[in-house]
This record gives structure tokens, sequence and C-alpha cells, in this order.
């Protein structure tokens, strides 16, 4: 599959690649930002490992490539950045009847819809967790393996990402697809909030069985966890969506007398709001918790 570079772009020590592609899972073009760190500029047989950000309601790829400051850790360390787009787009996707922000386009929820319309378009779990990774596997390393996108490799979000990294860290446990898994102020409960709610009644319709499979609540009951695993969380208290929407006590509750009890580092950061503030500031202590286990520090 081939990527279209639309901007290339000077950040740090790297380079920060705006590209397109035809998607197979979502039947559209997506945007994806991909920043390329110093060390993969400079005569280095090492791989380089990739970290995936999911980003909440409402953003496209620019989101965190402009304001979260990944990059510079991403040159301390020596990882990749890929930050895939928040839904499918364009002529003749579904979106939102009410043209809300919180569902349809740029609210894709890392699901695979099963619900008309948005079935034929909303495939995003499909496309984050398999059809992406392996595009990028293969345009990158057409030379010779430089990028690890498929292996060692890691995932974080924010808010709608936060819950994407949470879950598609869960589903994809028992192939050991990802290293590591963070997020800053997720929705750790969506079916028990009304973004979560809205968005699996839509995508998924009335059948809460089908909800589960996304739940990370639910999904901590029935995957186990290995050894080490660790699930990294910080949250602000002057979060808006704290009570309604994030509710960060079900998932910590939700893991007692689960092999994920004690596993989920849940930070509470005091007078931190819900913002790319919040999200900047704590960046430096998700990138070395996913440096650790990446194996580079
Ligand atoms: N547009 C809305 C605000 C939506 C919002 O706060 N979006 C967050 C993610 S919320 C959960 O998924 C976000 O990341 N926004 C982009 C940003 O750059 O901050 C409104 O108008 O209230």
């Amino acid at each position: 599959m081939t990527f279209k570079i639309n901007q290339e772009i000077a950040v740090c020590g790297g380079r920060l690649l705006k590209l397109s592609h035809e998607s197979i899972a979502t039947k559209t073009s997506m945007d994806v930002n991909v920043y390329l760190p110093k060390q993969f500029y400079q005569k280095s047989s090492k791989i380089i490992p990739s970290i995936y950000y999911l980003s909440g309601l409402t953003c496209s790829p620019q989101n965190a490539s402009e304001k979260a400051f990944w990059q510079i850790q991403a040159d301390k360390y020596g990882f990749v950045m890929v930050f895939p787009d928040t839904s499918p787009r364009g002529e003749g996707v579904a979106t939102d009847p009410e043209n809300s922000w919180d569902f349809g386009i740029g609210a894709g929820f890392y699901v695979n819809a099963t619900e008309e319309p948005y079935s034929k378009n909303y495939h995003m779990f499909d496309y984050v967790h398999n059809e992406l990774p392996k595009s990028l596997s293969e345009h990158f390393n057409k030379d010779g393996k430089k990028i690890d996108f498929l292996d060692n490799i890691a995932i974080t979000g924010h808010s709608m990402g936060g819950f994407g990294a949470i879950s598609g860290y869960l589903k994809t446990l028992d192939k050991n697809q990802y290293k590591s898994c963070s997020a800053f102020a997720p929705i750790v409960n969506p079916m028990n909030v009304p973004w979560g709610q809205k968005a699996f009644k839509g995508y998924l319709g009335d059948d809460k069985s089908k909800w589960e499979q996304y739940d990370p609540c639910q999904l901590l009951k029935v995957v186990p966890s290995k050894n080490n695993d660790k699930i990294l969380i910080h949250v602000g208290t002057n979060d808006p969506f704290l009570e309604r929407e994030l509710k960060p006590d079900n998932i910590v509750e939700a893991s007692k007398g689960t092999t994920w009890e004690n596993k989920i580092d849940m930070n509470i950061a005091e007078g931190f709001d819900h913002s790319y503030y919040f999200i900047s500031t704590f960046v430096p202590m998700h990138a070395e918790f996913h440096a650790k286990n990446l194996g580079l520090i």
C-alpha cells in the first residue's frame, strides 16, 4: 500500500511526514502523520520501535503532532511516533445526523461498526491495529527493515483515544501486539457514560454483549494479564469531563479481584484539565515508560 507524502516538516532533530493512503478497512483515503526521529537519519543498523498515539474527539492527526511535544521525546529515546486519524472522512461517509462533535466524523471510537450506515466505513479497529501497521511497515521498510511498526511497538492515546489505546492493547494482548499501553484522561468505561453509550449504540447497535467486547472495564475480566504488564494513566482533577465521561475510579474498581489488580497505575494530577497543556506536561513520563518497555533504556 503506497503512501502519498503531502508535507514534510523539520521538527526537533527529525521530520514530521504528513501522509495519506487508500485504506481497505475504511474504504476511504486516510491521513496519518509519522514523526521520524533523528536516529532515523543517522547511519545505524538499530531498528527503531514505534509508538502509536490515538487522538480524542474532534481531532485529526494534526492536534497531537502540533501540541503534545512527542517529538522531543522521540529524539531523546529513539522511537517513531504514529498519529492516525480519528475516523474515516470524505464524501459519502456517514456522520452524526445532528452533526454533533461526539459521534461520526472525528469520533470513530476505534471500533469496527456493525450498524448501518456506519458499518460501510467505520472500521477503525481493523484500520489502526491491523491495516495501518502493516501498510507502514511495507512502505518504510522496502529497502530493508529500519523501523518496527509491527512487533516492538507501544500504544497510547487521549480521551476517546485513551479508550482506543487501552481497548486495543487488551484485545490484542493474546498475540502480544503492544509492548506497553498508557493513556491521558481516557474514557475507561464507555458502556456507562454518555459519550460511550452514544457511540456504541450508533456503531454496534443495542446488543450490550457487543459493547462489552470493547469496554476496558469488561475486558480486564476476560483478558489475563501477563507478568509485569502495567497500564499507565494520568487524569487531571480540573478535567471538565472527569465525573461524567472519564470515571477513572471505574477501571481501578473493575481490576480488583482480576489479574489486573494493582496493575492500573492511575495518577490523579492536581489542577490539570483535559487539554494539550495537560497532555504535554505528562508526555515525558509516558515516553519514559514506553521507552523502558521497548528496550530503549
Ligand atoms: N470541540 C469540543 C471539545 C472537544 C474536545 O475537548 N476534544 C478533545 C478530546 S475529548 C475526548 O475524546 C480534544 O483533544 N480536542 C482537540 C484539542 O486540540 O484540544 C468543544 O467545542 O467543546
